[in-house]
């Protein structure tokens, strides 16, 4: 590939790919990087070591079908706008996306090589050429017990998700702070007196949220001192369209074909404001010991670390404070349930932004590049 374009490179997705593509020295192996822009074209484009040349039009398909690859986080609307009059022109180079919109066309393969690496490799061998970045959450749960899956050990995992704010976007995680500095704000005074009755304070947040103008423009409701266990769209089946992801996205990483294994739960936002994290079941197909598990885990990819239940590690090390910006993937409570030997309990933390979505695509890029 000598011509990479790159659309949606400036925002809070983009923008932690090219963080990510210039600390791994990537731009080194595209000899030329084209920059474009849905709304600021001519301005001048980002330096990656080959000079800021102007923006180009991302709505120019003529501009787009110059190049032999393409990599969008600029979202589905555009995906949908110009990926199908692209292929329409004829253009054959590779278009890697972090938008859901391709993701379970037949066509498409989603992209997690730690996971996936031999169906990525058969797609190319195959002459694919859409490669698209999974669900967040999908991948963060596929690199933290995805061996287990893959080595065919599971009969079902059912995903209890705490959702980050960013998820949303860039404008929910403003919103979440400005939600928390509200509440902070509606009991300071209480609170800077230590003999005030913590039930006068939790009256005063209380009202403060359920005021009309309380900041929620961006999520509806508060998120802030709540939650909100319901993510994107309703599907036919009663799940929201994040949790029916959970199963049919997993399913076609995994390449299970006519054998799905049946992932379900209930997917939550929380204020949280970069990593997800999950509480996972999973039913196992027989009874393995919980230290066979855990070493199962630890050598399947460079990233996932599995931390002992125990309380103190477990304070230290599995939360979205101590995973935020990092690639780590940290599993831990990892421990027989009480329904029987087969139930396995897990629970994961992730960087929503890192390997839930720039990752996997820097990841594919340099795949292509390096062949
Ligand atoms: N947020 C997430 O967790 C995940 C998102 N995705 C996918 O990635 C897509 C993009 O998400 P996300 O990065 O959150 O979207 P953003 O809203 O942060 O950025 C999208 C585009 O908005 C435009 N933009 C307008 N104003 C600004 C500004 N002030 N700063 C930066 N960009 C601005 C830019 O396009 P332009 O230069 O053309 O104006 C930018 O590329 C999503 O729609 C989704 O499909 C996938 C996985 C996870
Ligand atoms: N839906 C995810 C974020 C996301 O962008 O997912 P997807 O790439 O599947 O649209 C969340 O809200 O946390």
């Amino acid at each position: 590939m000598k011509r990479v374009g790159f659309v949606g490179w400036r925002g809070m997705v983009g923008s932690v790919l090219m963080d990510r593509m210039r600390a791994e020295d990537d731009f080194a192996l595209i000899p030329e990087a084209c920059f474009f822009s849905t709304s600021q074209q001519g301005e001048p484009g980002p330096d990656v070591g080959q000079g800021a040349a102007p923006l180009l039009d991302a709505q120019d398909l003529e501009a787009l079908a110059g190049m032999d690859g393409i990599v969008t986080c600029q979202g589905g609307d555009y995906t949908s706008a110009v990926f199908d009059d692209l292929r329409a022109r004829g253009w054959f180079g590779y278009w890697i996306d972090a938008a859901s919109t391709l993701r379970m066309r037949p066509d498409s393969t989603i992209v997690l090589d730690p996971v996936n690496l031999e169906v990525i490799e058969q797609a190319l061998a195959d002459g694919k050429r859409d490669f698209i970045g999974g669900n967040c959450t999908v991948s963060l749960m596929l690199m933290a017990v995805g061996e287990l899956l893959r080595r065919d050990l599971v009969d079902w995992v059912s995903a209890m998700t705490y959702q980050a704010a960013s998820g949303a976007g860039a404008r929910n995680m403003r919103e979440l702070l400005s939600q928390m500095g509200a509440l902070e704000g509606a009991a300071a005074e209480l609170l800077a007196d230590p003999r005030s009755s913590i039930l006068a304070i939790d009256r005063a947040v209380t009202a403060a949220m359920r005021a009309g103008d309380f900041p929620a423009d961006a999520f509806g409701v508060p998120l802030a001192g709540s939650l909100i266990p319901w993510i994107d769209k309703a599907m036919e089946t009663g799940q929201s369209k994040e949790e029916w992801k959970g199963g049919v996205e997993t399913n076609k990483i995994l390449d299970r074909g006519e054998q799905p294994i049946p992932i379900d739960g209930t997917c939550v936002r929380i204020g949280s404001m970069r990593c997800h994290s999950q509480g996972l079941t999973l039913k196992l197909k027989r009874a393995i010991p919980v230290d066979e598990v855990m070493g199962m885990l630890a050598e399947a990819n460079a990233w996932v670390k599995v931390i002992p239940n125990e309380r103190e590690q477990t304070l230290a090390e599995l939360s979205p404070a101590a995973v935020t910006g990092d690639l780590m993937i940290p599993v831990g409570r990892l421990r027989r349930m009480a329904m029987g030997p087969e139930y396995l309990n897990a629970f994961t933390v992730g960087d929503q932004l890192l390997w839930g979505a720039a990752e996997p695509l820097r990841r594919m890029l340099r795949l292509l590049l390096e062949r």
